[in-house]
């Protein structure tokens, strides 16, 4: 089933005219700048937003320009994560859940809600007393629990101290698995995680809806404009080698090395991030270089994007590399798009 709407509304100055369908599998990241009108769209979804059009999710109609009364929000099978928790300040962790469950959460599997969010140990606690990261994993439970079909989730790192985001992403990463998400965020790290698709917003529009591979490789898209622009490659892992921690990865018919601490299982699908400043090009092989990985490659266009400083898009084994050089050494190095390098991949990680 999926969520397809064609809505509109108003947010102060801001016209936000939006049309899709939310992919009914894995995270869906809307990215934009500051003010581009993300938490509006997501309070539209959710009801909590007055907007006109339409919003339907399989043969349940939300929102209907034809007159049919909007479903209330409590009524939307959806789970909704703000940047800062909203819970119950005067019940207590188990009083929220109770709350929820009492009205939507007919069947939902507490334990393992509980389980996969880690709160076991604050079930009795005041929600004042609680952490930013403690109180998000409380609100994720509350969302879980309404048996969502759906999870918007804004920002919800932002109150998170950095401590706890990575367990806390790495959960949202899980959970995303089984239910699909719709995410905001305005941080490459978290998008390089999690996200499937990326649409991108500009000014109360949504102006590409593209896979994240894609959408990173774009360069005329504001992900690759930013200094921290980076690709990521999808590869199965291989060989681990013991002696030295590396592990194997391979993407089509070449394989990457990668530095971990302990061996992934062979098969394993994984995704690779490099930072496009970590990849430098060469004309013919090196012989003797320091660098492990260094791949062959094929120019796919080629552009300015700062002073002094070009973007090459590459093709790798069908998947698209980044590689930011100087412009001198593009003059140089004459590269263009079309022809065959060697690209040297100084740094790579597994996300
Ligand atoms: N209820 C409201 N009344 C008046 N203006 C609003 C209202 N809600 C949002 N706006 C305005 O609409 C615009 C879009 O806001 P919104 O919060 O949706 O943007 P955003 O893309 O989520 O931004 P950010 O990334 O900073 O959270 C902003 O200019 C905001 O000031």
């Amino acid at each position: 089933m999926t969520l397809d709407f064609a809505i509109r509304g108003q947010a102060g100055a801001l016209q936000i005219e939006v049309a899709g369908t939310l992919p009914v599998k894995g995270v869906t990241v809307l990215f934009g700048a500051s003010g581009a009108g993300k938490s509006t769209l997501l309070r539209m979804l959710a009801g909590l937003h007055r907007c006109d059009g339409t919003i339907r999710f399989g043969d349940q109609q939300w929102l209907d320009d034809g007159g049919i009364p909007s479903l209330p929000v409590w009524q939307r099978p959806l789970g909704m994560l703000m940047q800062q928790p909203t819970l119950f300040r005067h019940l207590t962790v188990q009083g929220n859940l109770d709350y929820v469950l009492k009205r939507r959460g007919k069947g939902a599997d507490m334990k393992a809600i509980v389980h996969e969010t880690r709160i076991a140990h604050l079930l009795d606690r005041e929600v004042h007393t609680l952490s930013g990261g403690e109180a998000q994993r409380v609100a994720l439970a509350r969302a879980l629990a309404g048996k969502p079909a759906f999870l918007l989730l804004d920002e919800p790192l932002s109150a998170v101290d950095l401590s706890h985001r990575e367990s806390l992403l790495a959960m949202i990463k899980h959970i995303a698995a089984n239910i699909p998400v719709l995410y905001v965020t305005h941080s490459l790290d978290e998008m390089l995680l999690l996200a499937d698709q990326v649409w991108l917003m500009e000014q109360g529009r949504v102006t590409s809806q593209l896979p994240v591979t894609t959408a990173l490789a774009s360069l005329d898209g504001p992900l690759a404009k930013r200094s921290d622009a980076s690709s990521l490659l999808q590869g199965n892992c291989a060989h681990f080698d013991a002696d030295d921690h590396l592990q194997e990865v391979r993407v089509g018919d070449l394989g990457f090395l990668v530095p971990v601490s302990t061996a992934l299982p062979t098969g394993e699908c994984v995704r690779l991030r490099i930072a496009a400043r970590d990849v430098s090009l060469c004309r013919v092989l090196p012989d003797q270089s320091s660098i492990l990985n260094v791949l062959p490659a094929s120019v796919i266009e080629v552009t300015p994007v700062a002073a002094g400083q070009h973007l090459v898009k590459l093709s790798i084994q069908g998947q698209f590399l980044l590689s930011r050089l100087s412009s001198r050494s593009v003059r140089d190095l004459n590269i263009k798009a079309g022809e065959s390098v060697y690209a040297q991949v100084k740094a790579v990680a597994l996300v």
